[in-house]
């Protein structure tokens, strides 16, 4: 597992102060299928997190279990001190869940539907009123609170389920895939009731989507196949991209005489001869060094043997490429988003 950050002392008992969450070695079995593999995290107070992995990565069976949905086959959840298994009830209280398809009530209007939720979370009926409306407000639903919900367009209904999870204001939000389903315009202005939310709470999200996690986590965990494979804020992933570069050329030369100018590089760990003829290379060369210099370097030696070079560019790893590199899945890039 990759994990960048690292602590001190000091900062390692202000993270321990900080903790709400803890997962200890969960696995979770569906007949011989592990879906969950021994995963252990912990999530500090007022952060946001994103889950984020391939599709069947585990991250809904993962929520699911921290929210005390579907039991483990082993480990332990441990929110606010409250173990989920011992005290579901404690746990409970202090997590607002918004599954990934809300159990809403097609036939209620949004305002029923929001008192109904409180009754269902004993929220005091002196204090119902007062917080039905707070949430309304906060997640503005007020101009739809009359409308049934079956009339809602999908947008609306995601809101209608995360003002239900957030009714008593708890410590934690869970919102799984919050955004799957949305049009751009919806995705937006999740996106922006998400940060408002992490202002008095913290925040866990799971998402396939690349460029949603790091536009508004401060966390990323990386699922695949119920294992956690890396874990570290949108800057600290970024990072891992550097030092992973490629340089392409073309020389007007043969392969012996190009073979013999890059015997001199020590720096060049590995060169693919993409078309190679009597006299032409086309060739790619990975590198974990400088690029720029190497380019400099590989320009000079060659004019100096008299072989010219036609073309040079250097290709940059991008984040997806790294994802691919630890999923091993599948991507697909949708306007600039990149899906798992
Ligand atoms: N009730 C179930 N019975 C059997 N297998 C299940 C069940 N729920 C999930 N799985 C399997 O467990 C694995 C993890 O599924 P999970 O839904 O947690 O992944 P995910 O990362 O949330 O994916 P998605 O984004 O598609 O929901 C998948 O292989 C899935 O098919």
């Amino acid at each position: 597992m990759i994990c960048f950050s690292s602590y001190n002392d000091e900062s390692y008992r202000k993270k321990e102060d900080n903790i709400l969450i803890e997962v200890k070695h969960l696995t979770k079995k569906y007949g011989t299928h592990l879906a969950v593999d021994d995963l252990s995290f912990t999530i500090e107070k007022g952060r946001i997190y994103g889950f984020l992995g391939p599709n069947g990565a585990g991250k809904s069976t993962t929520m699911n279990i921290m929210t005390g949905y579907i039991g483990a086959s082993s480990g332990e959840v441990i929110i606010n001190g409250h173990n989920i298994l011992e005290e579901p009830e404690k746990a409970k209280k202090c997590i607002g869940y918004l599954p990934e398809i809300p159990p809403l009530y097609l036939d209620m209007t949004v305002s029923e539907y929001l008192y109904f939720a409180a009754e269902l979370k004993k929220i005091p009926k002196a204090d119902r009123n007062a917080q039905v409306i707070k949430v309304m407000e906060l997640i503005k639903l007020v101009d739809m609170k009359n409308r049934l919900i079956k009339n809602l367009s999908k947008g609306y209904r995601q809101r209608t389920g995360l003002a239900a999870a957030i009714l008593d204001f708890p410590d934690i939000i869970i919102l799984d895939e919050p955004t799957v389903g949305l049009d751009p315009k919806q995705i937006i202005e999740i996106r922006e009731l998400i940060r408002t939310l992490a202002k008095d709470h913290t925040v866990i999200l799971s998402s396939h989507i690349l460029a949603e996690v790091q536009e508004i986590c401060d966390d990323i965990l990386i699922i695949s196949k119920g294992k956690l494979i890396a874990e570290g804020s949108p800057d600290e992933l970024e990072e891992l991209t550097h030092g992973k570069e490629t340089i392409e050329l073309t020389i007007l030369a043969d392969e012996t005489s190009v073979k013999q100018v890059l015997s001199d590089f020590s720096d060049i760990d590995d060169v693919n001869w993409l078309d190679v003829s009597k006299d032409s290379c086309h060739i790619q060369i990975n590198t974990n060094k400088d690029s720029q210099e190497i380019c400099a370097d590989l320009s000079l030696k060659f004019a100096q043997k008299k072989m010219p070079v036609t073309q040079m560019f250097v290709n940059k790893a991008t984040l997806e490429d790294i994802f691919l590199e630890l999923t091993g899945d599948v991507m697909e890039v949708t306007n600039n988003a990149c899906y798992l």
